[in-house]
């Protein structure tokens, strides 16, 4: 029996365009005024989160400020993984959300699946996104549904959530040791564990952990050639 459900989030609870066409541009036109604030090459100053932050990108790419800004734009054109990058787009949209600049469109069946097992006795939800645990949480305190305007009121699914995962309290999403390291730190077996992610890679990695997976399809995912497990297009199909 399934008593965890572990949500990747880009492609499988909200579309991959709200990350490309919103999320990414928006970092990315706050970026150069973040950088023009401040000296190169960076000095430590621990009394400053984002120079913190920006200091742990290698350092020849932090000596000057266009070769940081070339370094880090080259990285969010590629989608590159890179916590270092992932940490400092978490501390950007933050201004974003609270603003209310953006709002993340989950997919209806999401919302209403997060609010069902959360609700049960015997189920848990968790996330495990590449998006830096600041992120996640963000991203899931300001949604909508992907059916409503973009006025309709915000909702908060944190309180849905159990625990959040990315890649440096888990490790990499297409590692086995990863999804076996979420089982420990909830107490869990991985046979007690459903993963449900847009990639495959990520898929065949957390069965090859022992846990249940399956590959979600949502509109605008890139298509799946050779798939480890079965596809679902919606939670709706999942009998939990
Ligand atoms: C949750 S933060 C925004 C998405 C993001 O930056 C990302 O890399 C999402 O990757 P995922 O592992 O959720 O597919
Ligand atoms: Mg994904």
């Amino acid at each position: 029996m399934v008593s965890n459900v572990i949500l990747d989030i880009e492609g499988t609870i909200c579309p991959i365009s709200f990350v490309k066409d919103v999320l990414f541009p928006y970092f990315l036109r706050q970026l150069p005024a973040l950088l023009d604030q401040y000296p190169y090459p960076l000095l430590e100053d621990p009394s400053d989160p984002i120079k913190t932050i920006l200091r742990k990108f290698p350092q020849d790419k932090t000596a000057t400020r266009d070769s940081l800004y070339t370094y880090i734009k080259t990285l969010v054109d590629n989608d590159v993984k890179d916590s270092v990058l992932k940490e400092l787009q978490g501390l950007i949209w933050a201004k974003g959300y609270h603003e209310g600049t953006i709002k993340a469109p989950l997919y209806e069946d999401a919302i209403r699946a997060m609010y069902t097992w959360s609700t049960r006795k015997d189920k848990k939800v968790y996330i495990y996104s590449s998006g830096s645990v600041q992120a996640q949480k963000l991203l899931l305190q300001y949604v909508r549904s992907i059916n409503e305007p973009e006025t309709a009121p915000g909702k908060d699914l944190n309180e849905l959530v159990s625990g959040y995962f990315d890649t440096t309290n888990a490790g990499p999403k297409i590692q086995a040791t990863s999804y076996s390291k979420i089982a420990e730190k909830i107490n869990s077996s991985p046979a007690k564990c459903l993963f449900l992610s847009d990639n495959p890679k990520e898929v065949a990695a957390a069965l090859e952990a022992g846990m249940h997976s399956y590959i979600v399809v949502r509109p605008g995912n890139a298509p799946v050639e050779s798939a480890p497990a079965a596809k679902i297009s919606t939670f709706d199909q999942l009998e939990l």
